[in-house]
């Protein structure tokens, strides 16, 4: 399906670096060549001409039909009007409320409500869906299998020398220890180890097809009597022994995303020796609210008044739940940002903080808890519909943040970094810190920006405090969905003012 596939395809670019500088460059083109055909005044089937392309057949094939429940009048031009039992095309759902759709050559936004799938097709769907491998290993470890991935990566100074130094500042206390070099990739880290350290042996252990080159270059530097490639999941292969240390670089886009994490965790419960050392040791999330003037002019201020027209009704539109620039640019975060240390509103606050050490696979999970109220007179179980259920989430990752706003200026969203810490081998002091912020040199992860809806003027002595909660994504295992809470508080009324806004941005599902 087009859709799921353009969702995996945002998945596999955002494997923690990314390709693209707009994340809707790879939007379901036949949306938008139907879109421009929709502005233009001209109908779907007096154009027919003009959407053929090669990519056609593909395109067809995301377009889903759906059956009308029951009559709908659509009020304003881009809502579609229908009676119970037509048929429905649906080409997109830009949200969950409303899908842009056809019905007889004529093109508009429907309720998603008022539809429902054909029963073959949803029938269909569910079984593609049962069918598909929630960690999504053939496109993730087929990625790390060719060299894209791994030249950004390498090509990553600040992130690449962060380990060549915790290696470089710890070798002698490396000397004769057991290594693993988790998610080896080109094998660097085990390459650093071996030609600066002198580990009695060094497991690079490597999911990917990348693991056949990894050998050759262990071998073309002089280093196989140290490095030994495993190629296979380190949540599945055995290793001869334990390990004094884990080293990995795990961390994906907002941290978690991609959750390669939890690999390390397992793998960590499996191999590393009572006492030995995680590198990183920990790891912070950090947040800050700030202004993002040039990325709001280029998404949203833009249809103002393109080529002296107004378009502003696709920027603001009373029809919609959320006006189409908004649901494009603004649903998911902006990965890629580069944040200029100007645009920060205030001081950056950590709002999670992950110990190595001491996490859990269970901690990353939200978990959901059913609570049971019985009704005095029916059995105790489960299933009694007389009985109540009240559900609540009792643990997911959760941080608090409050900030007092250092100078006035438009509030448009937050933006996060991390920072992961490497302890000494010898002190157990941090020795080495790899920060991804807007104060040090730039990653490829760069920073990750969540625009809000709309933007808000704030002043200096103002304050924004509120929550982040990032949800694992339950299905689909490298996934998650990053939710904001907040609430302004003004300084300058007489009377206190309070705004308060919550937001959820998927990455991806
Ligand atoms: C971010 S890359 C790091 C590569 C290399 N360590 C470096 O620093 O350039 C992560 C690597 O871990 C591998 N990987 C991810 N999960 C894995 C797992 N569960 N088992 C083995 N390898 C894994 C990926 O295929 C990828 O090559």
């Amino acid at each position: 399906m087009q859709l799921k596939k353009c969702c995996d395809d945002n998945f596999t670019a955002h494997l923690r670096r990314v390709y693209i500088s707009s994340e809707f460059t790879d939007a379901p083109s036949y949306f938008v060549k139907r879109f421009n055909l929709f502005l233009s005044g001209k109908t779907a089937g007096e154009s027919k001409s003009d959407m053929q392309t090669e990519n056609e057949e593909e395109e067809d094939a995301s377009v889903e039909e759906y059956v009308a429940l029951t009559n709908y009048t659509g009020s304003g031009s881009d809502q579609l009007s229908f009676s119970s039992g037509d048929t429905l095309l649906v080409h997109s759902k830009p949200s969950s409320e409303w899908w842009w759709a056809e019905l007889k050559g004529d093109i508009g936004y429907v309720p998603a409500s008022y539809l429902r799938q054909d029963a073959a097709a949803a029938a269909a769907e569910e079984e593609e869906e049962e069918d598909e491998d929630p960690w999504q290993d053939e496109e993730y470890f087929g990625s790390y299998g060719k060299l894209r991935l791994h030249l950004e990566m390498l090509s990553d100074k600040s992130r690449t020398e962060a380990y060549r130094q915790v290696i470089l500042s710890n070798s002698a206390s490396l000397r004769n220890k057991v290594v693993i070099d988790l998610g080896c990739g080109t094998g660097i880290i085990s390459l650093f180890c071996a030609q600066l350290a002198q580990p009695s042996e060094v497991f690079a252990v490597e999911a990917s097809s990348m693991a056949e080159y990894t050998r050759q270059l262990v071998k073309q530097n002089g280093c196989e009597a140290v490095v030994t490639v495993l190629q296979g999941r380190a949540e599945e292969i055995e290793l001869p022994e334990r390990v004094d240390v884990l080293v990995s670089e795990w961390m994906g886009n907002c941290l978690l995303f991609e959750f390669m994490v939890e690999s390390v965790l397992v793998a960590r419960d499996r191999w590393l020796k009572e006492g030995g050392v995680m590198w990183p040791s920990s790891a912070t999330l950090t947040l800050v609210p700030c202004q993002a003037n040039s990325y709001y002019a280029e998404k949203m201020a833009f249809w103002e008044q393109p080529y002296g027209l107004d378009f502003t009704p696709l920027q603001i539109n009373p029809w919609c739940y959320r006006p189409l620039a908004q649901q494009e640019f603004f649903t998911k975060p902006k990965f890629s940002h580069l944040i200029e240390p100007d645009d920060c509103l205030t001081t950056p606050c950590d709002v999670l903080c992950l110990d190595m050490y001491t996490l859990q696979v269970k901690d990353l999970e939200v978990l959901w808890v059913f609570l049971f109220i019985r009704n005095g007179s029916t059995p105790h179980t489960l299933v009694m519909v007389t009985n109540i259920a009240l559900c609540f989430i009792s643990q997911e990752i959760k941080g608090q943040f409050h900030f007092c706003l250092e100078k006035s200026g438009v509030f448009h969203g937050f933006t996060a970094w991390f920072t992961v810490h490497f302890e000494s081998l010898e002190t157990g002091g941090a020795t080495v810190e790899l920060n991804t912020g807007p104060n040090s040199e730039p990653t490829h992860w760069k920073q990750t920006l969540f625009m809000l809806d709309r933007p808000v003027s704030v002043f200096a002595g103002d304050s924004i405090s509120g929550n982040i909660l990032l949800r694992r994504n339950s299905v689909w295992r490298r996934h998650m969905t990053v939710t904001l809470h907040w609430s302004i508080n003004s300084s300058t009324e007489e009377t206190d003012t309070t705004q308060v806004g919550t937001k959820s941005f998927p990455m991806w599902r």
